[in-house]
C-alpha cells in the first residue's frame, strides 16, 4: 500500500491568513516520516500549484468564488489520477473549501465512496443560506446531489458536479451548526452524530452507527474529511473557527484507529490547520497532536504495532 500526501495549501475559503501554511506546518512536524516510521510506502507529492484569481469579486455574499473554484479544480484532477495509482491519498490543507476538489476528485475515481465528515461545524450552507460568504462553510453544498437545486450559478464552479448522496454522508463531533444548516439536516435525514451523541452514546458507539448507516455492507471506499476544530480547542487551537467542547485525543484516536481497521481509507483530508491564529507554542501543540491522529488513520495503534514477518532472536 502507498501514501500519496499532496500539499494544498489554501486559505481563500475564509477570510484569515495562514491556512495556507497548513501543509508545511504538518510537513515539519514530521507527518511524512512518522507515516514512514510505520513501514508503509509514502509519497510526497508535493504541493497543489495553486494561482489565486486576480479581481475575483464576491458572487452575491460569496467570497473569492473563482479562486476557490481554480485551486480546487487543480486538486480534484490530482486526486483523480493518485486513487487511480491505488494510492491512500492524504491531502493536507488548507482551508475545508478543499474538500470541494478531494471529494470530486475521489468520486470519478471511485463513484462508491462513503463520506465521513469529522468537525464542529456542518460545512453544508449554500451561497444563499451562508451568513459569511466563506467557502469552507459551503463544501459540501456544491457536493452533495440533493442540493443541487438550491445552490446558484458561481463564477468558476461550471465543472463542479454534485458527486454524493446524502445518503452517503455521517457527520461526527458537530457542535456549531447554523439554523439553515440544521434545516438541512433534518430536511434531508442526513446522519449526523454531534458531541450530544459523542457524550450520549460514547465515541465506539458512534463511530459504530456511523459506519454502519452509511455503508452496511461494510465494503464501500471510505473518503474521511477531517476538520482539525473537531478535537477540543486545548488540543487544536490553531484553527480558524475554534469552538470549545470538542473531541478529546482519546475520542480521535479511537476514531482513527477504527477506520483504519476497516481496511477502506481511500482518501484523508486534514482541514483548517492555520499556525498564523496562535503562539508557536500552540502550533507546535496542534501539528503534533494532529500528525498523532493521522498515523492511527494509517495502522499506528495505542496497543503496539508488531513488525511485519518478524521473529523472536
Ligand atoms: N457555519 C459557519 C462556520 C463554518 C466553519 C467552516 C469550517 O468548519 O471548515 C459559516 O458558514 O461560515
Ligand atoms: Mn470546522
Ligand atoms: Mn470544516
Amino acid at each position: 500500500e502507498t501514501i500519496g500526501v499532496v500539499g494544498f495549501p489554501f486559505s481563500k475559503g475564509q477570510p484569515r491568513n495562514g491556512a495556507e501554511q497548513g501543509p508545511s506546518v504538518l510537513r515539519k512536524a514530521g507527518i511524512v516520516s512518522n507515516l514512514q516510521s510505520l513501514g508503509i510506502n509514502v509519497v510526497d507529492h508535493g504541493d497543489v500549484d495553486i494561482d489565486l484569481v486576480p479581481r475575483d469579486e464576491p458572487m452575491k455574499n460569496v467570497r473569492n468564488p473563482r479562486s476557490v473554484a481554480a485551486a480546487n479544480k487543480k486538486l480534484s484532477d490530482t486526486v483523480v489520477k493518485l486513487v487511480k495509482m491505488k494510492q491512500s491519498v492524504l491531502v493536507l490543507g488548507g482551508d475545508h473549501s478543499m474538500a470541494i476538489g478531494s471529494i470530486h476528485g475521489h468520486a470519478q475515481a471511485e463513484p462508491n465512496l462513503v463520506v465521513v465528515w469529522v468537525d464542529a461545524h456542518a460545512d453544508i450552507n449554500t451561497p444563499l443560506t451562508s451568513s459569511t460568504g466563506n467557502i469552507h462553510g459551503m463544501p459540501l453544498s456544491f457536493l452533495v446531489k440533493e442540493l443541487e437545486e438550491f445552490v446558484p450559478k458561481t463564477p468558476g464552479f461550471e465543472w463542479c458536479k454534485p458527486c454524493i448522496s446524502v445518503r452517503d454522508l455521517v457527520y461526527i463531533g458537530l457542535r456549531d451548526v447554523d439554523p439553515a444548516e440544521r434545516l438541512i439536516i433534518e430536511k434531508f435525514g442526513i446522519f449526523a452524530y454531534s458531541m450530544q451523541e459523542v457524550d450520549r452514546y460514547g465515541i465506539r458507539e458512534v463511530v459504530e452507527r456511523a459506519l454502519y448507516q452509511i455503508d452496511p455492507s461494510g465494503v464501500r471506499p471510505i473518503h474521511l474529511s477531517f476538520d482539525v476544530d473537531a478535537m477540543d480547542p486545548t488540543l487544536t487551537p490553531a484553527t480558524g473557527t475554534p469552538v470549545p467542547g470538542g473531541l478529546s485525543l482519546r475520542e480521535s484516536f479511537y476514531l482513527a484507529e477504527e477506520i483504519a481497521n476497516t481496511g477502506r481509507l481511500s482518501v484523508l483530508d486534514i482541514a483548517e490547520v492555520n499556525p498564523l491564529l496562535s503562539t508557536e507554542e500552540k502550533k507546535e501543540l496542534t501539528a503534533n497532536n494532529t500528525v498523532d491522529v493521522v498515523t492511527k488513520f494509517y495502522g499506528c495503534r495505542r496497543q503496539g504495532n508488531a513488525p511485519p514477518d518478524y521473529v523472536l532472536p
